[in-house]
């Protein structure tokens, strides 16, 4: 596998290795000891999810305030632009955004460290993501930061995305900490 570095540290765009054959494809989607050491990661997964969303969904951009979640994100049909936000205030990258494109046909995974905003938007007719957490989901700890934060700048590829009533209320980054 490879693992591309971003301009924020500590998120991670893993290549898998892909074995294809004439049967169709083969590939490992999380193995410990090497995932653990190439992404620098020093808790366990303790949760898998998987969500189903169709074309101009957009989830997030999500966090838990006292229970952060790593969470190694892929996609098994379809393709997403997947984001992360630096939502850390003692981060030099503070503020700061990345993107990735992940999909069924690429395969790519995308590395979220615990303690920054995550969401996506599908560009597909629908698509299905996976990812692991590193810590359990807990109801009512969840942040949304406002995924169209002019101080933030996300360059999406819509701007009239379809939003859940939740993040319709998501907070501006400077709102996020106090
Ligand atoms: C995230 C989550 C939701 N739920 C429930 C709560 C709710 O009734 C329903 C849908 O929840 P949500 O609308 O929060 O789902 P969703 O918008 O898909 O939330 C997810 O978005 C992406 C971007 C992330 O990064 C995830 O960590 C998570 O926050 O599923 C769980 O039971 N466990 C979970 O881990």
């Amino acid at each position: 596998m490879k693992v591309q570095d971003t301009l924020i540290a500590d998120v991670k765009i893993i290549q898998p290795a892909v074995f294809d054959d004439e049967r169709g494809f083969f590939l490992e989607t999380f193995q410990k000891n090497r995932y653990l050491q190439a992404l620098n990661i020093t808790e366990d997964f303790v949760q898998d999810n998987h969500s189903r969303s169709v074309k101009g969904v957009l989830r997030g951009l999500h966090f838990q305030r006292h229970y952060p979640q790593g969470k190694l994100v892929r996609v098994v049909r379809g393709e997403i632009y997947d984001v992360v936000v630096d939502i850390r205030p003692e981060s030099p990258t503070y503020g700061r955004w990345v993107s990735a494109s992940l999909s069924g046909i690429n395969k790519f995974q995308l590395w979220v460290p615990p303690g920054l905003a995550h969401g996506f938007l599908v560009l597909s007719d629908t698509a299905d993501v996976e990812y692991k957490c590193t810590a359990p989901y807990v109801a009512g700890d969840e942040g949304c930061l406002l995924w169209n934060d002019p101080a933030v700048g996300i360059i999406w590829q819509t701007d009239q995305p379809i939003l859940s009533a939740k993040d319709q209320q998501g907070k501006p980054l400077a709102e996020l900490t106090g």
